[in-house]
This record gives structure tokens, sequence and C-alpha cells, in this order.
């Protein structure tokens, strides 16, 4: 890892302060119900468990991949199913974890198919929303930090799949990527 390609957004401590604050709306307002809490790969891993941690209800997990990146900073349009959820969501109250909403493409392509699957509920908790780059329509119900139009890597989040284990959320130099 270069140090040098980077610059630090939010610190491991920023990141934990919010992510116990998420933990705790979200306990409140599903007081009394259960959750399947839905993340996506592979970029909301490290997000995920740290979430599911600070959720103080009974839960279950399972899992998502699409893809629509490959190596490259610009959504490719297409979104691909790589691995479907193990379980049924029918009658369920569906969490889905996402690491960042960029142009919405992969948010809006699974919410749409979790729907046509009868869950009880659909919410999303997403913890960087970046609203300028919005193509799609995609709501989050729970947002960590609302960013600017950067690339970002860190805490899940990959260039290239690279930076994912670095435990700050930081800027990745456009000087990396735009060569
Ligand atoms: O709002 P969008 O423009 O669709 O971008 C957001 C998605 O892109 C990234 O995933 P990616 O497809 O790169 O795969 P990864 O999670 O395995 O890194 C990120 O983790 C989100 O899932
Ligand atoms: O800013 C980003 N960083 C990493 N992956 C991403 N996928 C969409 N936007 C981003
Ligand atoms: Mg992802």
């Amino acid at each position: 890892m270069n140090l040098d390609e980077i610059t630090v957004l939010y610190t491991a401590e920023e990141i934990q302060e919010k992510v116990c604050e998420m933990g705790r709306a979200i306990s409140f307002d599903y007081e009394g119900e259960s959750l399947l809490v839905v993340g996506i790969l592979k970029g909301a891993f490290i997000f995920m468990a740290d979430l599911v941690r600070q959720i103080k209800l009974p839960l279950q997990l399972d899992f998502i991949d699409v893809s629509s990146y490959g190596n490259s900073t610009v959504s490719s349009g297409e979104v691909r199913i790589m691995k479907d959820l193990e379980y049924s969501i029918k009658g369920k109250n569906v969490l889905i974890v996402e690491d960042i909403v960029d142009s919405g493409l992969t948010l809006y392509y699974i919410t749409e198919i979790l729907k046509k699957r009868s869950p009880q509920s659909v919410r999303i908790a997403c913890l960087l929303d970046k609203p300028s780059r919005r193509k799609s329509p995609a709501y989050p119900d729970y947002v960590g930090f609302t960013i600017p139009d950067e690339f970002i890597v860190g805490y899940g989040l990959d260039y290239d799949e690279k930076y994912r284990e670095y435990p700050d959320i930081c800027i990745l130099k456009p000087s990396v990527y735009e060569k």
C-alpha cells in the first residue's frame, strides 16, 4: 500500500462513532422485531461486521455479490449477480447493508430484485453517500457520511482490489487513476 496515494477523510475512530450511532437508530426503529441483514459483497464486509455488532435485535445474515465496476473508478452501467442470497426473504424485514452509494445503480438493481421476493419490508443502510454522482433512483434510509465527488478507498472499499484492509476512509488521489 502506498500512503502517498491517499488522504484520510474519516479516521477509524470517527467511523466507529458513526457506526455506533447508526446501530442505535436501527435498533430503535425495529424494536420488538427481527432483521435479515443482507450485505453486498465485497465492499460492505467490514462495515457490516461492525454494524451488526451495534444492532441490539435478533438478526440473521446473508450476502449477495454483484459487480459493476471491475477495475475501473466509473461504473460500467451493467450490474451482474455473481452470488445470490442463500435464504428466502419472504415475510422478513430486510436491511440491505452497502458501503457506498455512488451512481445508485447497484442499489437500485438489488432493491428491485429483492422487492419482487415478497419481503415484509426493505430498508437500506449505507456508510457513504455520494449524491452528486447519482444516475439511478436510490434512497438509503440510514446514511453514515455524505461525501463529495471523490474516489474513496479503505474500510472495505477498493481501487483495483487494493486498500480494502486500510482502517481509515480515504480519498484516492486522482493522479493514481487518471493515467
Ligand atoms: O452506486 P454505484 O455506482 O453502483 O456504486 C456502488 C457500488 O460499487 C462498489 O462495488 P463494486 O461493484 O465495485 O464491487 P465490490 O463491492 O466488490 O468492490 C461499492 O461497493 C458499491 O457496491
Ligand atoms: O468511491 C468509490 N470507491 C470505491 N468503490 C466505489 N464504488 C463506487 N464508488 C466508489
Ligand atoms: Mg460493492
